[in-house]
């Protein structure tokens, strides 16, 4: 027999997450810290791929928020090529809504996202102006001035610039389609790519062969571009193989006209874009579209509470977005009194959402790849992003300097710079001219694209899950349910041990 003594351990060494989050304290991220598990297993294997909504799953449990210096077009294209998605924001009319979903279905991707058209009878002086604005050096020419139009020629900077007259027409100085070269869509993107490197040409449009109609344009600069991120892994797709979109809408009559032209142009989930979702409004929008609408998924909210969440589960939301005031750009926990500390409100909603087999989305407040680790072991099964995603090259918007600094502009949907642009026709409409903001505007600093971002993201993500011992996220799912992931809060002295201290002077890279 041995001598040693047998070790005995504290009967307590953290908490379960149902200990921690039941004592009537709300508590959030950082607040909170997780106790390592045991790992047997590479950061690599761990599998994220995650629920949507009740019917789409996706590889990237990352999302853009429906916000105006967010996601249009080019955010929705580019989260879904990375595995995650998108949702269109609906401070527009239904038309543009409408016309930045028909571009996010029709891209391919490899392709140039959302090339620069102009017609034949546009003049230099249009062009020069676009190409301030926009920045770009060629535009194709098509017959309708859009992607889809027969293509007509090419014109570039070369064309354009000794031409002293600008009232010049781009017809007049364009290369034609004749003497360009041009790729059929019919061929793979590595086929096309290979084609314009060889030819030693910088741009190369690409058509349906039998029309002649612009599918898109591949560029020596875009091919360039995409050897210097990372790889993206499989992009996430609708059943047809085009990328995945989803888009927002509020809960007023026009609303129902708005969702239903959005279901036949192929959106695949509506968020009722709310702070508050447990309203009448709401859950019979929840019926309507669920009536109207059948094969899309409808995200319900937001809320932070299990009351709140029963409703409309019962009303047959197909996923819950969750958190109010935790926002970078919210001002609602102070103004209106309500919200939630936002790891509280995961962990509660998840809890009851499970029950119902319904995902949840955490909205808000995520900073970094540890909140989105905590958001996901909480039991969210993906996570939104504004700020974080606000500032990339894919956020709408342009970049200018603010003290030095390259900035672009982000803002609450309830800033009263919002409200004026047109959710005001919404937003506290019903005190009539009274307008409280519940939101500010601002600027973030240029973070370059999200194609590179969420690559390190997800990496990030995946460390922490090997930490905590958890494979996947069913895994972390079952060890929280069975209270073997141990979990703590922080005091403000561990929360500062937790980040730098004691530096002179450092800089944070991160990538
Ligand atoms: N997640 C968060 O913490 C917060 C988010 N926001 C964002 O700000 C934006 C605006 O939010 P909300 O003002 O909550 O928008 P909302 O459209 O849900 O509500 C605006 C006002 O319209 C009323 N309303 C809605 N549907 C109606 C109907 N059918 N008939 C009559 N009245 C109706 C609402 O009760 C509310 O008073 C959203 O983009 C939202 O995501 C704003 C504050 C907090
Ligand atoms: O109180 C608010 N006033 C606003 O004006 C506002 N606009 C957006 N949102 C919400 O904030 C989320 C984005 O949060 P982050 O920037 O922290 O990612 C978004 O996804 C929204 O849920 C608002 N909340
Ligand atoms: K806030």
């Amino acid at each position: 027999m041995s001598k040693r003594k047998s070790v005995t351990m504290d009967d307590v060494d953290g908490f379960s997450a149902a200990q921690l989050f039941g004592q009537g304290v709300c508590y959030t991220y950082d607040d909170v810290i997780f106790h390592p598990g045991h790992i047997n297993f590479a950061a690599t294997e761990v599998d994220l791929t995650t629920k949507l909504t009740k019917n789409i799953t996706i590889r990237t449990p990352i999302v853009s928020s429906p916000m105006d210096t967010v996601t249009e077009a080019d955010m929705a294209i580019a989260m879904a090529s990375v595995g995650g998605a998108g949702f269109l924001h609906y401070n527009m009319t239904q038309e543009e809504q409408i016309a930045n979903l028909k571009a996010v279905k029709a891209h391919r991707l490899g392709y140039v996202t959302r090339p620069e058209v102009v017609s034949p009878d546009a003049t230099l002086e249009f062009l020069d102006e676009l190409a301030t604005r926009r920045g770009f050096t060629s535009a194709c020419v098509t017959d309708t001035g859009a992607v889809g139009g027969k293509l007509l020629g090419l014109v570039t900077s070369r064309d354009a610039e000794l031409v002293a007259d600008r009232s010049t027409k781009v017809v007049d100085v364009m290369t034609s389609a004749s003497d360009l070269l041009v790729g059929s869509a019919t061929d793979g993107v590595a086929a096309l790519e290979e084609l314009l490197l060889k030819s030693k040409k910088g741009k190369m449009p690409v058509v349906n062969a039998e029309t002649g109609e612009l599918v898109g344009l591949i560029t020596r600069a875009s091919i360039k571009q995409k050897k210097l991120l990372p790889p993206p892994g499989a992009p996430s797709l609708d059943k047809k193989g085009r990328l995945l979109c989803g888009a927002a809408i509020g809960t007023r009559p026009a609303d129902r006209d708005r969702a239903v032209a959005l279901a036949a142009e192929g959106v695949d989930a509506l968020i009722l874009d709310s702070s508050q979702g447990d309203s009448t409004y709401q859950i019979e929008m929840v019926k309507f579209l669920k009536k109207t609408i059948p094969e899309v998924d409808v995200i319900a909210g937001n809320i932070v509470t299990q009351n709140q969440a029963r409703r409309l589960l019962d009303a047959g939301a197909d996923a819950l977005r969750v958190g109010m005031g935790s926002g970078s750009i919210c001002t609602t926990q102070e103004v209106c009194a309500v919200g939630r500390g936002q790891a509280t409100a995961v962990y509660k909603v998840a809890n009851l959402a499970a029950q119902y087999d319904v995902p949840i989305i955490a909205d808000g407040g995520i900073q970094n790849s540890g909140h989105v680790t905590k958001a996901l072991t909480l039991g969210a099964s993906t996570a939104m992003c504004g700020s974080m995603f606000a500032g990339t090259t894919e956020a709408p918007g342009e970049y200018f300097y603010v003290d030095g600094v390259r900035v672009k502009k982000y803002r609450g949907m309830g800033s009263l710079d919002a409200m004026k642009k047109g959710s005001d026709t919404r937003y506290l409409s019903e005190s009539g001219h009274l307008k409280v903001a519940q939101g500010v505007s601002g600027t973030v600093k240029d973070k370059g694209s999200v194609c590179k971002m969420v690559p390190y993201l997800i990496h990030g993500v995946k460390q922490g899950f090997q930490d905590m011992g958890a494979k996947s996220h069913a895994h972390a799912t079952e060890l929280r349910n069975a209270g073997d992931m141990r979990v703590e809060t922080r005091t403000g002295a561990a929360q500062a041990e937790g980040g730098v201290h004691d530096m002179h002077s450092y800089k944070k890279v991160l990538w």
